[in-house]
């Protein structure tokens, strides 16, 4: 599917099963409403998967990664080589992300869509590499729009891979790449017009003087480009990055084969603003994991219209935030499915007797 034929096959979730699904929610054993936003969620899970007995077996985070040619700006506390380094640990094992993701029963996957190295052909992971890194957006645009557009089809790429050949039932998005807290912001920013002092946070720790010089990177980008807000390829193009891209096709994705996405911090639901900017339809399939402590996150959030279902002060990527949430969906899905109802209760009272 290319991107457009991607948008044009998103239907919404099943409302008939949604609505199935909320009065046997509301019919069980427990107050009305108690169980706050997993019944949200279960209402939700059940349209998308036409079921009132939802199974997520198949969960699988795909981990993003890219460089950023903005770094040479000092806007990180670390150097490009971690982006790399850090790959091959999600393939070992080993990472933040392959801990929490064992923990909730997902598989993780990284993806190249633009990491500044040569990673062996035969490494289990997506080889999607657009290009080692993108331009220095102070300077030029981070990419061109023909790279802007073949980053989000490589996101779609891989979510068609994980639907025929892993049947996948929820997906996870997160992301790696030194310096992408920045473009993440300047996406937000450029959505949103709000000042980049408002919504610029501190990443992986900078102090106030590389905080104070991150504003005036991500301002003085803005100026120069002008990308245009009804044009969220124009935003990706000019102030993104190639995993953000990789992050938003993956929502597409989603939506347009029929499966949930949740998407983690910062970078990924920079991905997803984008994917729902280009293609409103794909929140509806979409969940918001936690509210991260890089405050342009939250800017994200109200864009979306969205509540996301954790807040641990979480600030890390990978797809943390995603595999955490993703234990509450499964959750949710046992509530709906498992809780009885007033009159199955009465029944099986009935049978005791
Ligand atoms: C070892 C290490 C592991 C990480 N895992 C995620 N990030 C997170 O930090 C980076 C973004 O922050 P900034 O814009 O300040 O560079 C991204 O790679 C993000 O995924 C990491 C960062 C580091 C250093
Ligand atoms: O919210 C995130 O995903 C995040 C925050 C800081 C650094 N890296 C990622």
């Amino acid at each position: 599917m290319n991107l457009n034929e991607a948008i044009e096959k998103i239907r919404p979730p099943d409302e008939q099963f949604e609505q199935k699904a909320a009065a046997r929610l509301s019919d069980q054993a427990r107050p009305g409403g108690s169980l706050g936003m997993l019944e949200d969620a279960a209402r939700r899970l059940a349209g998308m998967a036409r079921s009132l007995d939802v199974h997520l077996k198949r969960k699988v985070i795909v981990t993003c990664a890219g460089d950023h040619g903005v770094v040479a700006e000092g806007v990180s506390l670390f150097p490009q080589e971690v982006t790399a380094q850090m790959v091959y640990n999600f393939v070992d094992g080993g990472a933040s992300i392959n801990v929490l993701a064992r923990h909730a029963g997902a598989e993780v996957r990284a993806a190249d869509l633009g990491v500044n190295h040569d990673f062996e052909k035969n490494l289990p992971i997506f080889h999607e590499k657009i290009r080692k890194g993108t331009d220095n957006l102070r300077r030029k645009s981070a990419m061109t729009r023909r790279e802007a557009i073949l980053s989000i089809e490589a996101g779609i790429r891989i979510a068609e891979q994980l639907h025929t050949a892993h049947s996948v039932d929820l997906l996870g998005t997160g992301d790696m790449g030194i310096g992408n807290t920045t473009p993440s912001s300047a996406v937000i920013a450029a959505f949103s017009g709000i000042d980049p002092k408002k919504l610029v946070g501190r990443g992986t720790g900078i102090d106030d003087t590389a905080l104070t010089n991150k504003i005036e990177v991500i301002r003085g980008a803005l100026d120069l480009h002008t990308p245009d807000p009804k044009d969220p390829v124009d935003v990706l193009a000019k102030v993104g990055g190639f995993e953000i891209g990789g992050l938003a096709g993956l929502v597409i994705g989603g939506a347009a084969l029929g499966f949930p996405v949740v998407c983690d911090g910062l970078i990924a639901t920079a991905g997803a603003l984008i994917a729902c900017e280009l293609a409103p339809g794909a929140k509806k399939w979409l969940f918001t994991s936690h509210r991260s402590v890089e405050i342009g996150h939250q800017f994200m959030i109200d864009r979306l219209g969205m509540e996301p279902l954790l807040d641990l002060g979480l600030r890390l990527g990978e797809g943390t935030g995603a595999a955490l949430a993703m234990e509450l969906l499964d959750a949710a899905t046992r509530v709906l499915a498992e809780i009885r109802t007033f009159e199955e209760v009465s029944i099986r009272n009935a049978q005791k007797q």
